[in-house]
């Protein structure tokens, strides 16, 4: 539903006008991303990326959103290619737009969280799985933005979120946090329509 993040904030407004506008180069990468748990939330589960944007770091299960799928469908896909894990239980519980420094694409990371899911984590071609302490996370090996929105994801807080980083990929130039009720998270648009 176009217009709803410009009621959370003017900030992610701006963003949202720019997606739907002719006028603007910007357009949408839409991604998931899935961290899972331990049923007592001790551990959370990352994948050590091998290969491509993010090789060397640390991060959840997730990727490109495919235009017949919805972002929960996405999400579970993803996390099955990428981990050997699968999950009946994703809560959707932020959404992260990424834009970089001279990119006219910006990303966006549909975020889900499970306690429950089946199987035994493997590593593929992409991603190594490891679990690491919910109190020893690697934030200096994780993008950036990690550290910013991690402890909302494991506390179940709702949020939308805005990075901008410079081309570096390191630094980020601005950022912007909202905490959100979570309806929002599902009316928010997987692709903006140019108007
Ligand atoms: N935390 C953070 N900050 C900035 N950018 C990202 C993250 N986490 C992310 O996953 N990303 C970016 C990096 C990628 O563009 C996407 C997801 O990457 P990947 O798993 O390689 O997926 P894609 O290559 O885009 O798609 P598939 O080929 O896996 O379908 O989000």
């Amino acid at each position: 539903m176009i217009g709803r993040l410009a009621e959370v904030d003017p900030v992610l407004g701006e963003l949202e006008e720019e997606l739907g506008s002719l006028n603007s180069p910007k357009t949408v990468k839409p991604c998931t991303l899935a961290l899972i748990f331990k049923q007592d939330r001790s551990k959370v589960l990352l994948g050590y990326k091998k290969r491509g944007f993010g090789v060397g770091l640390y991060n959840g299960f997730g990727g490109k959103i495919q235009h017949e799928e919805s972002a929960l469908e996405g999400a579970k896909r993803e996390l099955e290619e990428e981990s050997g894990l699968t999950s009946e239980d994703l809560v959707k519980i932020g959404i992260l737009y990424f834009e970089f420094e001279s990119d006219p694409v910006i990303l966006t990371a549909h975020l889900y969280t499970s306690d429950r899911f089946n199987g035994v984590p493997v590593e593929t071609e992409e991603m190594r799985p490891e679990w690491f302490d919910i109190n020893n996370i690697p934030f200096t090996k994780m993008w950036n933005d990690d550290k910013y929105w991690f402890s909302f994801a494991v506390e179940n807080k709702p949020f939308i979120a805005r990075f901008s980083f410079k081309s570096d990929l390191k630094t980020i130039v601005r950022h912007n946090i909202n905490f959100v009720d979570p309806q929002l998270l599902n009316e928010v648009p997987i692709w903006y329509p140019k108007s």
